[in-house]
């Protein structure tokens, strides 16, 4: 099956490049930043099914460059869909935790009322409306905390801090979860293949490591494999400014990605462990 992806430098992207079938494309073949030309490539390259693993993800940089996230993380996605509709052919976008408040402590189900706490969370939320009202065959998956060990990720930079200093302060009131990269391209794989067949599982769904762990926890985690003797400081969010607010609960409920897909939960560690090892070599 022939599967174009956007957004090939990324993350999650690199991983889905190591499947067959994938036609990975950059922005040197199709920049975000002009949607039309997303959805020319999609006419042209005629796939069975089109991953959107490109995104405007710098958080902190959105609260200023709003506009132009809003048209690659909203304009863009919405543009892939309405040419997938023209094709018949179905649509997986990634979306984050960051569209939801961060109130209280209960996991998100994907029916939750959305409010994007900062700029990167709206513009993902544009995305999902914009994937939504093509009306066609869709897989919206909400995610978190991405990593791998390509890209830019928390797990690099704890690496590089645990390797400069004594100690570094992390917040432990910021509870959700890591996704590792490739477990997030498996699970896009396999719904794209089965709303090929099964277009009425179209919908939104949720995927998160488990357990549940704080940014701080996470580091220590990091630390801990890596045997680097940096200790973790644990701080409120209050003591780490940032120009983009991030919501304290990220934790997302993914039960009906493995009820309606067949997709558990990945532990994250397992996947930490892979990554540090591939780091390592
Ligand atoms: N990273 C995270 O922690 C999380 C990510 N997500 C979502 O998961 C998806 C994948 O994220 P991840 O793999 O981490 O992303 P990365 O930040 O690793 O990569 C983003 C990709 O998008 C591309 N891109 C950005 N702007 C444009 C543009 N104007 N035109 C073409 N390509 C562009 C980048 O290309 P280039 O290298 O050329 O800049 C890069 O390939 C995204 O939808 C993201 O919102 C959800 C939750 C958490
Ligand atoms: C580097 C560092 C970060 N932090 C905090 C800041 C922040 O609250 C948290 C994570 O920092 P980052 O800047 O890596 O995370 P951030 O860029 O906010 O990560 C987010 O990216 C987008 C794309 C998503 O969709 C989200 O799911 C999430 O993964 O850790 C510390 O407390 N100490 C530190 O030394």
């Amino acid at each position: 099956m022939s599967i174009l992806v956007f957004g090939a430098t990324g993350q999650v992207a690199r991983e889905l490049a190591r499947h067959e079938g994938v036609i990975s494309v950059g922005r040197e073949q199709a920049d975000l930043s002009d949607p039309g030309a997303c959805a020319a490539l999609i006419r042209e390259t005629a796939p069975e099914a089109v991953i959107n693993a490109a995104a405007y993800t710098a958080v902190d940089k959105a609260e200023t460059e709003e506009e132009l996230a809003t048209v690659i993380n909203g304009a863009a996605p919405g543009a892939m869909a309405a040419a997938c509709v023209q094709m018949g052919i179905p649509f997986v976008h990634i979306s984050t935790d960051y569209v939801f408040a961060g109130t209280g402590e209960a996991p998100w189900q994907t029916d939750d009322p959305v409010a994007p706490p900062n700029a990167y969370g709206r513009s993902k939320r544009a995305g999902e409306e914009a994937v939504i009202a093509a009306g066609g065959t869709y897989a919206i998956l909400r995610t978190s905390w991405v990593v791998s060990a390509h890209g830019n990720n928390f797990v690099k930079t704890m690496l590089r801090l645990g390797a400069a200093r004594a100690q570094v302060s992390v917040v432990a009131d910021q509870i959700g979860a890591p996704t590792p990269a490739r477990d997030i391209a498996e699970a896009c794989l396999k719904m794209a293949r089965q709303l090929v067949l099964e277009p009425k599982k179209s919908g939104i769904y949720h995927f998160q490591g488990a357990p549940y762990v704080s940014w701080a926890g996470f580091a220590a985690e990091i630390f801990a494999i890596s045997n680097l003797a940096c200790e973790v400081v644990e701080i409120p969010t209050t003591d780490y400014p940032t120009p983009a607010v991030r919501p304290l609960n990220s934790r997302l409920d993914c039960t009906t990605l493995e009820t309606v897909f067949g997709i558990p939960q990945p532990d994250w560690r397992r996947g930490l462990q892979d990554i540090l090892k591939e780091l390592a070599e």
